[in-house]
């Protein structure tokens, strides 16, 4: 059998609260993810989903809990055996971590830099990891741009001569420019349109086809879920309360919170009274 493009162990997070005491935003949360595979993680807002994403992409370091990306050990803060690193390997081994697993979040506005054309985002990333140098970065950068059906005209714009899903193409363009064996998408296309919405997953659905890139995608939309991913975890309060593939989980949920999440989407029928009903009685769980 391959080997999964991420596999995630045990992992566990915990915050000091300002009084006091800690709180726990991860709980010995586990999960893989095939090369080429797409997993879902969703969750209500402060359920954990983008803790387990900033872990991964090394913005936020784990209490405990191993990453691996291709059977290498990737945990943030060690190198594999559990050895702590020092200053000097630490830069060495981020920068490892993101050629290996790149993050596209929400709002682009934020993670663009304003100063710089779309050609020249992707040019300063190319450079940051040594890869394509000269006439071969050029060329890279073209192909980037078709990839994710950025023309000539937005290739020299600035992120605010972007519409907003160009903006999305042009961080996912960024992302893939170092090849990841795992792209996470956190919300990303929680602020589009949804026509646009739609437009970008399939550009993501394209795209991992053709590159066999991992996809972990943190939404807190079923619906997009349901579309772009194999698998589905479910998380609620820092754990994970199911997981399996994304149809049996939202056609067919085993677990009370799953029930609940599903039930507060607005469909045929609906009744809210229902979501209340489950809400009170999960409460008491
Ligand atoms: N830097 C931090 N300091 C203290 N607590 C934090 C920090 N980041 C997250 N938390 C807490 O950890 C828990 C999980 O937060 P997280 O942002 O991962 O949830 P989420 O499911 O992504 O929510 P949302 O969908 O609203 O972004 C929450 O209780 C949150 O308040």
């Amino acid at each position: 059998m391959t080997e999964p493009a991420l596999v995630v162990q045990g992992l566990r997070k915990t915050y000091a609260l300002p009084g006091g005491g800690r709180t726990t935003a991860v709980d010995d949360v586990s999960f893989s993810v095939p090369a080429g595979g797409s997993l879902g993680i969703v969750g209500e807002s402060g359920s954990g989903k983008t803790t387990v994403a900033r872990i991964l992409v090394d913005l936020a370091r784990p209490d405990a809990g191993t990453i691996t990306v291709n059977g290498r050990e990737r945990t943030p803060g060690r190198r594999g055996g559990g050895r702590l690193l020092g200053p000097g390997a630490r830069r060495a081994a981020r920068l490892g971590r993101a050629r290996e697993i790149q993050i596209v979040f929400q709002d682009p506005y934020v993670s663009l830099d304003p100063r710089l054309t779309a050609r020249q985002c992707l040019h300063t990333a190319l450079r940051l990891h040594g890869r394509y140098e000269g006439q071969a970065a050029v060329g890279r950068i073209e192909e980037l741009l078709d990839q994710v059906g950025l023309g000539r005209r937005e290739g020299d714009a600035r992120p605010r001569g972007l519409s907003g899903g160009q903006r999305q193409r042009l961080a996912i363009a960024r992302a893939l420019a170092v090849e990841p064996e795992v792209l996470v998408l956190d919300e990303a296309v929680a602020a589009l349109d949804v026509s646009i919405q739609a437009q970008i997953l399939r550009l993501l659905a394209d795209i991992r086809r053709e590159t066999g890139v991992a996809l972990v995608f943190v939404s807190h939309d079923l619906a997009v879920v349901r579309h772009i991913t194999d698998d589905t975890l479910v998380m609620r309060r820092g754990r994970a309360v199911e997981t399996g593939p994304t149809a049996r989980v939202l056609d067919t949920p085993e677990d009370p919170y799953t029930r609940l999440l599903l039930s507060s989407v607005p469909h045929d029928g609906w009744d809210p009274a229902e979501t209340v009903r489950l809400r009170a009685e999960l409460a008491e769980l």
